[in-house]
């Protein structure tokens, strides 16, 4: 299962939580990633840590000022990208535009929806992988695998529809390795999570119970 931490906003030191992302990847041959704001991009991948983008703009090179440049992305170390979190949601043609700027750029991509529908159109669109996250479980501490198993179940048969190759990630409250078990048994291939490592008071306790 393929663990991707999101780091949105929130006052932690990104480098130490990569560190010890790489530590417990490392000891416990789990596939970890962080996604740190894009000015920490460089310092997080110095770390060893696989990084990702929190979000990359459908632009290339050119007058777009204030736009996280795929390109500048992946030349800072990034190797994926998210794309439409529920917090920076996107018009489908800019979510377009953004796998291609991300394919250009040679970055994974994990594009974001909201329920079943939208993951089919997401997945439509070819990205690497989509991630289900329900809105109102995000922060909140109940895994979405336990308040509503249906939904990830249905994500992955919309997902499977389109395109058997997708991957299909799910994302909540998720903070425990039981809660990456249950996403597990829903068919889930890997899960989004940001409260539960980014906001912990020792988040290499964290990352080990989530992988353990
Ligand atoms: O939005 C999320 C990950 O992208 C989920 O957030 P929480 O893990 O804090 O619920």
């Amino acid at each position: 299962m393929f663990v991707l931490v999101n780091l949105k906003a929130y006052p932690c030191d990104p480098v130490a939580v990569a560190e010890a992302a790489e530590r417990v990847a490392t000891e416990h041959g789990a596939d970890v990633a962080i996604a740190p704001q894009a000015a920490h991009i460089q310092a997080v991948a110095q770390s060893g840590a696989e990084t990702w983008a929190q979000h990359v703009s459908p632009v290339g090179h050119g007058s777009h000022t204030g736009s996280t440049l795929a390109e500048a992305a992946a030349d800072a170390g990034a190797v994926g990208t998210l794309l439409n979190h529920s917090e920076n949601r996107l018009k489908l043609a800019d979510i377009d535009a953004s796998l291609d700027a991300a394919e250009r750029a040679e970055l994974s991509t994990v594009v974001c929806a909201n329920n079943p529908d939208q993951i089919a159109a997401a997945a439509a669109l070819g990205p690497d992988a989509v991630a289900v996250e329900p809105p109102e479980l995000i922060g909140t501490g109940t895994p979405v695998s336990q308040a509503d198993p249906d939904i990830v179940r249905d994500a992955v048969a919309a997902t499977k529809r389109v395109d058997p190759e997708i991957e299909v990630y799910c994302g909540a409250g998720i903070s425990t390795g039981e809660d990456i078990a249950a996403a597990e048994e829903l068919g889930a291939d890997g899960v989004l999570l940001a409260s539960g490592v980014a906001k912990a008071a020792d988040p290499q306790a964290a990352l080990e119970a989530l992988v353990d």
